[in-house]
């Protein structure tokens, strides 16, 4: 079944554990953490996703939109953080920092710009539990969707495949009742949803209508595969 995980980014800062409780029944929470020099954005860090992550029971999936991806990720980890990912472009050694986060007891994730392509990684597949490709640049939320990312997403799920793996494939940016379904046909199931969750009047019932599209979409897309 496909994860939908909202985006704090979109969330009300000042209202954060509310925020987190109104979408309850999501997979995950995603939160993105950005420290103005990976990314021109300055978010949150540690002692806040300390908080969340008793503020609420839905685990955290943290986005690490930050240099020097390799010190911190760890104190994300024991901050509470479920899942840490860290972008490739900002690990100087991804495999160790990979088997450390899982070491500490979360699942690790790597996420990849726009413009940077899977080829290179496909030998450090087997040390990830997911993998995201940004389907928009990185640094803030309501962009437009990336459609060009969607061959990427397409090779991505080929990889996964080839090589067996249990890795999850998940898709942040743009993601909407109106691009769902495209990300679902390629192969993508996490999607990470701030303004279509946080800007719908129910979020909780939003995340549960993305999730029938993608669902729906991914059925469809096995069916035309095996016909
Ligand atoms: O990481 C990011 C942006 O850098 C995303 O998580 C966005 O926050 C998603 O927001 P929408 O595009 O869904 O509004």
């Amino acid at each position: 079944m496909a994860q939908i995980n909202p985006s704090i980014l979109s969330a009300d800062f000042a209202r954060l554990a509310e925020e987190a409780k109104a979408v309850e029944g999501a997979d995950w929470l995603h939160v993105d953490v950005m420290d103005n020099h990976f990314v021109p954005n300055l978010t949150l860090g540690v002692p806040i996703v300390e908080a969340l992550s008793k503020a609420t029971d839905t685990p955290l999936d943290c986005h690490l939109m930050i240099e020097d991806a390799d010190r911190w990720a760890p104190q994300y980890v024991e901050a509470g953080a479920g899942s840490v990912t860290f972008h490739v472009e900002a690990a100087a050694a991804p495999v160790r920092l990979a088997r450390e986060i899982r070491a500490k007891g979360a699942r690790a994730s790597m996420a990849l710009k726009p413009a940077t392509p899977i080829e290179p990684y496909e030998d450090l597949l087997p040390e990830l539990d997911m993998l995201l490709i940004m389907t928009v640049e990185p640094g803030f939320g309501g962009q437009a969707f990336l459609d060009i990312m969607l061959p990427k997403i397409r090779r991505t799920r080929e990889l996964i495949s080839k090589h067996g793996l249990e890795l999850w494939l998940q898709v942040d940016g743009g993601v909407s009742a109106t691009t769902i379904e495209r990300c679902a046909e390629a192969g993508a199931d996490v999607f990470v949803a701030g303004s279509a969750v946080y800007g719908a009047e129910d979020p909780a019932q939003a995340v549960r209508a993305l999730r029938v599209q993608a669902d729906t979409a991914t059925a469809a897309a096995a069916w035309a595969c095996g016909h």
